[in-house]
């Protein structure tokens, strides 16, 4: 079993079942609850947005000594190793090491667990040479416990430490009864279906966040 305990009071590194599944709003809401530094160290699709970044600042009311820049950020909507490509850049690893921050560090992925990063890298190596607690964000309705199932047995075989599953969307009990059993993991947190996403919604979803020390309990590998 891997020693996590020194990284523990370093924070999480969020990571979902896809793109566009609410790890920025998750990101905020743990940010706002634990008072966290954020990290988002692989930004891709600055043509398109301003980057989750600017987001988690605004809807966690993050004083800017909160925030971590990215280490890469790109224009292109895409994975970073093709994003990256574009633009002739490659990611250095030596770049991609825990920021030191006074308190907790939330750290965000990009997309899924298997998106490339590098010829030799996905963000779920990232995670491991990271070694920081895994919070796995996930759709919460039909088809979902088939991506939870295998993003959480990806990460039970590396020994990545889980601390838990966090479901975005309508309430279905059903499937997070079948996500705990088979997955042996546990539900944080649930973020319903928000007609607006703002810092005042973002601050009362904080108060259902456990705290760093229960979810330490938690963790499974
Ligand atoms: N609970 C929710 N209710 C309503 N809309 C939501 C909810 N969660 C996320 N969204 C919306 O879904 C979109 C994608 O969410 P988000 O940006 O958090 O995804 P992501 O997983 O961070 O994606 P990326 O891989 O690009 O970082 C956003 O427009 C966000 O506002
Ligand atoms: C641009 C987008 N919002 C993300 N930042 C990048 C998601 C890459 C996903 C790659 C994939 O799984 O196909
Ligand atoms: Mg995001």
């Amino acid at each position: 079993m891997k020693d996590i305990s020194t990284n523990w009071q370093r924070g999480v590194f969020v990571t979902g079942t896809d793109t566009g599944i609410g790890k920025t709003l998750v990101s905020a809401i743990l940010c706002r609850a634990w008072n966290a530094t954020y990290w988002k160290p692989l930004q891709t699709g600055l043509a398109d947005e301003d980057g989750d970044t600017p987001t988690v600042r605004d809807l966690a009311g993050l004083d800017p000594s909160r925030i971590i820049p990215p280490a890469y950020a790109f224009q292109a909507p895409l994975a970073p190793l093709a994003a990256g490509d574009l633009e002739n850049v490659t990611v250095n690893p030596g770049r991609l090491v825990l920021p030191q921050v006074p308190g907790p560090l939330v750290v965000e992925g990009a997309g899924g667990l298997m998106v490339p990063v590098r010829e030799d890298m996905m963000i779920v190596d990232l995670i491991e040479s990271l070694g920081l607690p895994v919070v796995l964000v996930t759709r919460s309705g039909l088809g979902t416990i088939n991506h939870t199932l295998l993003s959480l047995e990806a990460m039970q075989r590396r020994g990545i430490p889980v601390a838990g599953v966090v479901p975005v969307g309508p309430l279905n009990s059903g499937n997070e009864r079948d996500i705990v059993q088979f997955g042996k993991t546990h539900i944080l947190f649930q973020v319903p279906h928000l007609d607006a996403i703002t810092e005042t919604s973002v601050s009362g979803l904080a108060c259902n966040v456990p705290l760093l020390d229960v979810l330490q309990q938690q963790i499974s590998q």
